[in-house]
């Protein structure tokens, strides 16, 4: 398995051009089974989520033709094209892997009129239940079984029919199978409660150019009035406000400056404000930020995680290394996850003062950390330890990098150019 090595201690200073966004991607993809024609997406980061998506919709039928240039955006090209469905299965195998192949469920029920999804069971985050995606697809009239540990459900022989959907909480994979669904349900559906992320909206405005007719796009109540087909259409995929933050924090907690490429300041208004609260400045460019914290005793900010457009849990693990740099305590509070606290005996053995208390951590920041040999047990766990190797004394060695492959392109090079000392060891 690969390691990663780093050697901390200097500034990052430089560029980093950011991807499309791996969970507005991967919410994007499985809408390909809605129609016959091709959907054509750009800005498709490369990254083993990606790679997971594509062999996933390969087997329900989609052919894939992918095309990754070096540069960004439009070189960036992925073509889908699921002219029927071969097989309405997704196995365990792939499904275990990545929990956002449960996205296929929607699309499959709608076109095909059953599908057959193995339940992804919990992860180190959380247990992680698809409760609400399932009550969502029967008000649409799908009947749901579960079945040696398969979802099996099956539309009404006239095929899925619009309706109220109240989502008690807010659901980001909930609420896209409910819009992918409801776009060839019959009649409106009216989703309340849906999430606002800027990944539905993406997948909002990607299934309006294939003919799906939504209104309130960006708001929590979604009108769908259901179509008998969609269409060819190209998209282009968001940047990734995860991977920008993760960078933004980079240059903070290196006491670095770093101008990130290719992202919207705007999809991370929660993040920026709080950075800026710690001493870090933040200038907005037209296709970007910078941050610049060089010189900076920048001092620790509470931060609570919320649905956006509050603070998102993906930046939770990434703000506590931040925070066990900073001068003074701050309290961080996890509220969408019951168990995303994992990196905190990891970073603790790099001498962070942590300290859990139910949902919240109290953290006490210290001037240095310093290298160690850590565990990445999940996807922003992983980056939250590269984050802290990059600031402390001597070298960092962190296992099981594949986490951080599901969710970070190049993540070496990037880090690399703007001076870090980092290799990927393999074995
Ligand atoms: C691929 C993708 O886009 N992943 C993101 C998505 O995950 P995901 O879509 O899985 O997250 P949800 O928004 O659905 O989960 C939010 C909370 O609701 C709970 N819940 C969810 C569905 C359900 O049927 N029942 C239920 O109880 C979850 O356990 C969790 O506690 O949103 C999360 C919250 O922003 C992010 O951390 C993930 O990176
Ligand atoms: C939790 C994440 O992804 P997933 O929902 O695919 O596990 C993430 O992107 O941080």
């Amino acid at each position: 398995m690969d390691r990663i090595s780093i050697t901390g201690g200097g500034p990052l200073l430089g560029d980093i051009t950011i991807g499309g966004a791996k969970n507005a991607a991967l919410a994007v993809m499985p809408a390909c089974l809605l129609t016959d024609a091709p959907l054509t997406l750009t800005n498709v980061p490369r990254l083993a989520d990606i790679e997971s998506m594509t062999s996933l919709l390969g087997q329900h039928g989609a052919a894939a033709d992918a095309s990754f240039g070096n540069g960004s955006g439009e070189s960036r090209r992925l073509v889908l094209h699921a002219r029927t469905i071969a097989s309405d299965t997704a196995p365990y195998d792939i499904v275990r892997k990545m929990r956002a192949s449960v996205l296929v469920l929607g699309p499959l029920l709608a076109r095909h009129g059953h599908a057959r999804v193995s339940l992804p069971g919990g992860c180190a985050i959380g247990t992680r239940p698809v409760d609400l995606h399932l009550k969502a697809l029967e008000a649409l009239g799908a009947r749901i079984e579960l079945q040696g540990g398969y979802i099996e459900a099956t539309a009404p022989p006239g095929g899925l029919v619009g309706a109220e959907i109240v989502f008690p909480t807010v659901t980001v994979g909930g609420t896209e199978n409910a819009l992918m669904a409801a776009t060839l349900a019959r009649g409106e559906t009216v989703i309340e409660n849906a999430a606002r992320e800027p990944e539905i909206a993406d997948l909002a405005a990607c299934l309006t150019a294939m003919g799906a007719r939504i209104e309130g796009i960006g708001t929590n109540t979604l009108r769908v009035t259901g179509v008998p087909a969609l269409h060819a259409a190209t998209h282009a995929i968001l940047p990734d406000r995860i991977e920008t933050g993760t960078y933004a924090l980079a240059a903070a907690i290196t006491r670095g400056c770093v101008r990130l490429r290719n992202t919207r300041a705007d999809l991370l208004h929660a993040v920026i404000e709080a950075l800026e609260e710690t001493g870090a400045t933040v200038t907005r460019h037209d296709d970007g930020f910078m941050v610049d914290a060089r010189d900076r005793a920048l001092v620790g900010v509470d931060v609570m995680t919320k649905p956006y457009p509050g603070f998102p849990t993906d930046m939770q693990a990434q703000w506590m290394a931040l925070m066990a740099t900073a001068e003074g305590a701050s309290m961080i509070t996890e509220s969408i996850f019951e168990n995303r606290f994992m990196h905190v005996p990891e970073l603790a053995r790099m001498g962070a003062d942590i300290n859990i208390h139910g949902g919240s951590a109290i953290v006490r920041g210290r001037s240095r950390l310093s290298g160690a040999e850590v565990m990445a047990t999940d996807l922003r766990a992983s980056v939250c330890l590269v984050l802290a190797g990059l600031a402390a004394e001597g070298e960092t060695t962190i296992n099981r990098v594949y986490h951080l492959d599901r969710g970070y392109e190049t993540v070496e090079e990037k880090l690399a150019a703007c001076g870090a000392t980092i290799a990927r060891l393999r074995d």
